[in-house]
């Protein structure tokens, strides 16, 4: 099933500098593995915004909150999560 997250990263500014680098590596990290694994399958920039849009490919909503929460910057961040169906005129195969 395929659902849209938008993601608002909240760093507090007085949150030591390093340990926000060592989040922001691990992040990076475990997002890579999930777009390789085919469960984080697209993400974009908010333009001007800490923020992204990301669509996930999961087999169910406690699959995707199992992906959510273990994702490293997940305490610092807000998150909205809206469903997604195939639209009926769209011509690619692989939406679901
Ligand atoms: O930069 C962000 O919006 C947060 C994030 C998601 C995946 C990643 O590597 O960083």
């Amino acid at each position: 099933m395929l659902t849209m997250v938008e993601m608002n990263v909240r760093i507090p500014l007085d949150f030591d500098k390093e340990e926000a680098e060592r989040l922001k590596a691990s992040e990076k990290e475990r997002f890579q593995e999930l777009q390789r694994a085919g469960k984080w399958r697209h993400i974009w920039r908010v333009a001007g915004h800490y923020a992204n849009v990301s669509i996930f490919d999961v087999v169910s909503n406690a699959e995707l909150h199992d992906v959510l929460t273990s994702l490293p910057l997940y305490p610092f961040m807000e998150m909205k999560v809206t469903p997604l169906c195939r639209h009926p005129s769209s011509i690619h195969n692989d939406d679901r």
